[in-house]
């Protein structure tokens, strides 16, 4: 289980997380909700040591991660979908994805043969430059790379953000694909309530850099979104 506690997570001077606690449940999807701005992008970059500076303990099945590189954190099985998918145009899309491999362990630094079963058209264009792909493909292309770490956990960044409608779909089945038929542990910051609502096993609100909210997805009432998303 991957558990966070008391994290304060800053960007130079500015606090942004507040005594953040959370216990994110092995092998379940967990959906990371709020409004705008509240800090659901800094979770999962505080999880990945991204942020400036934070304080508070991470721990990944009791072994303590807080104060690890982001190196050892990609290595001991989190990997990182950032918001805006964050290709390297220039580079291949095999190229994008072996720069996730740094993380897999020696001998197994290559295009998962996953990557061909759950995305033919990465598959079939692996010579083409990430920077030509459409926003549905190269989001494709980011999960590709996060799963080229051979992860056990999967940080999610508003996956469906500015894609097409009709690769929503595909993109959300994937998604839940990757946790009930490989058994990854997804933390998933979605804005569209509908889809975090059917993908979530859990839910945690997030309100001005606070947890103001946790439990499973059946408990997330309407009161809930009302108070906290609601605009
Ligand atoms: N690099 C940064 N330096 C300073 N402040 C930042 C930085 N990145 C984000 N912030 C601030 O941190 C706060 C939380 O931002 P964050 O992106 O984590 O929120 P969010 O809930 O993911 O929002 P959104 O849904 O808009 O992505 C905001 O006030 C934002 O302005």
């Amino acid at each position: 289980m991957l558990s966070v506690a008391n994290i304060d997570s800053y960007y130079a001077r500015s606090q942004i997380l507040h005594r953040v606690t959370a216990d994110i449940p092995t092998g379940e999807i967990t959906a990371v909700l709020g409004r705008n701005g509240v800090g659901k992008t800094t979770f999962l970059k505080t999880i990945m040591g991204l942020t400036d500076r934070m304080s508070g303990q991470i721990t990944l099945d009791g072994k303590p991660l807080g104060t690890e590189p982001t190196f050892r954190r990609a290595r001991a099985g989190i990997a990182y979908v950032p918001q805006g998918r964050e290709i390297v145009p220039d580079f291949t899309v095999r190229e994008n994805i072996l720069m996730g491999a740094f993380a897999a362990p020696p001998g197994e630094r290559e295009v998962p043969p996953l990557v061909g079963e759950l995305f033919p058209y990465l598959r079939d264009n692996m010579n083409r430059h990430g920077g030509l792909l459409s926003g549905g493909q190269q989001q494709q292309l980011a999960i590709a790379r996060a799963l080229a770490a051979k992860p056990s956990i999967l940080l999610l960044d508003e996956p469906t953000e500015g894609i097409q409608p009709n690769i929503v779909e595909e993109i959300e089945n994937i998604i839940i694909r990757l946790n009930k038929e490989l058994g990854l542990t997804i933390i998933l910051v979605e804005q569209n309530l509908e889809f975090a609502r059917r993908a979530g096993d859990n839910f945690v609100m997030m309100e001005k850099g606070r947890i103001v909210a946790s439990g499973r997805m059946s408990d997330l009432t309407d009161d809930l979104i009302h108070r906290h998303l609601a605009v």
